[in-house]
């Protein structure tokens, strides 16, 4: 059952973002795209349809440090008061949709900053999780952990082929907070969830699509943005106030427990990261993908070298 509580809650939020004058909107209409700080988030609303483009933009990778998410934060807001139509997001990469969180934020953090960092991640996840706006996801590139944690936020996710995603936290050897865990319980069946949680298992697109992380299967980044527009459109003939009120319904007691917990949750992240396993295990993975990035030269050159000597054994 409801509480009356968050009945009123959340229907005088949503009638607010309905009463909300149009002048805000036309700001972003006239301008048709708007820019964050440094440029970390950009926003293209489409004149005919309304819907707006959320692009994450930090190259190399769209790691999510304090900034990006800060950002990502505003720009939920900005959709939230001008009562959007609905959102996509996406990536300007174009080989990753996320790398997750930042793990400079995590490893051997400056405490002061790593506060700000957790509570803004988490204010992310409540207004992207329980937005009154429809959202989608045109995952155009990898979405490990925090990546996949947005995309899912999302009510459809529309996938790049050849990719992966997932909650891959066990394999850093770090726990997912409960709340992304329980985002992933509402997108694909509990025991697969568990399954993947405990494995940390990264799903290629195909696989995704089988267990349901994803709705569906796009040739390319346009096409994803069109099957996302595709989604939203549907909701446009179902009334506003409705849809946004069973959407929260439905997420209300995942948001409630973080929102009812926020600063246990902070100070169980404080706990987990001040331990020296998981500092361990952060500073082999950063080491790794270091190490990683700067193979890639040598791994390309090797790749090249067999492609050759493949087509001239052909040949003889
Ligand atoms: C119950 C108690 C609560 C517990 C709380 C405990 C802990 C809290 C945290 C829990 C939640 C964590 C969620 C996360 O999101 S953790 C992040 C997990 N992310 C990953 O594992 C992804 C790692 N990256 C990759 O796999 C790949 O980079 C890729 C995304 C597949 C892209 O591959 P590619 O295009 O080949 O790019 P490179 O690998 O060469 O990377 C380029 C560049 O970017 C750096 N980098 C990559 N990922 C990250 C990252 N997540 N953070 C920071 N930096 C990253 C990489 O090092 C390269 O940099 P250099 O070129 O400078 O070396």
């Amino acid at each position: 059952m409801l509480s009356s509580k968050f009945i009123h809650a959340f229907t005088r939020q949503i009638y607010h973002t309905n009463l909300i004058t149009s002048a805000t909107f036309n700001v972003i209409k006239k301008h048709n795209s708007t820019h964050t700080k440094n440029d970390l988030v950009l926003v293209d609303v489409n004149d005919k349809t309304g819907f707006s483009i959320v692009t994450l933009n930090r190259p190399p990778v769209n790691s999510l440090n304090l900034e990006l998410l800060s950002a990502f934060s505003s720009v939920l807001d900005d959709l939230h008061k001008n009562n959007s139509r609905g959102m996509i997001l996406t990536s300007s990469s174009s080989t990753v949709f996320s790398a997750g969180l930042d793990i400079n934020e995590l490893y051997k953090p400056d405490m002061d900053r790593v506060r700000k960092f957790w509570t803004s991640l988490q204010d992310c996840w409540i207004k992207l999780y329980g937005s009154s706006f429809p959202t989608a996801a045109a995952i155009n590139g990898h979405a490990p952990a925090g990546g996949c944690l947005f995309a899912m936020c999302c009510e459809y996710r529309v996938m790049l082929p050849k990719y992966t995603i997932g909650l891959n936290e066990t394999q850093l050897g770090i726990v997912a907070p409960t709340w992304f865990m329980a985002t992933m319980k509402n997108t694909i069946p509990l025991r697969q969830a568990e399954l993947a949680l405990t494995l940390g298992k990264m799903f290629k697109t195909d696989d995704a699509l089988k267990l349901g992380l994803i709705d569906e299967i796009a040739e390319n980044k346009e096409d994803a943005i069109h099957k996302c527009e595709i989604f939203l459109k549907k909701y446009q003939k179902i009334p506003q106030t409705a849809r946004a009120l069973t959407k929260q319904s439905y997420r209300k007691n995942d948001i409630m427990e973080l929102e009812n917990n926020r600063e246990a949750d902070l100070q169980l992240f404080f706990l987990a990261i001040s331990d020296p396993r998981v500092q361990s295990s952060l500073g082999k993975y950063v080491a790794f993908l270091k190490l990683k990035s700067r193979m890639k030269p040598i791994l390309e050159a090797v790749k090249f070298l067999k492609g050759i000597f493949k087509s001239k054994k052909k040949k003889n």
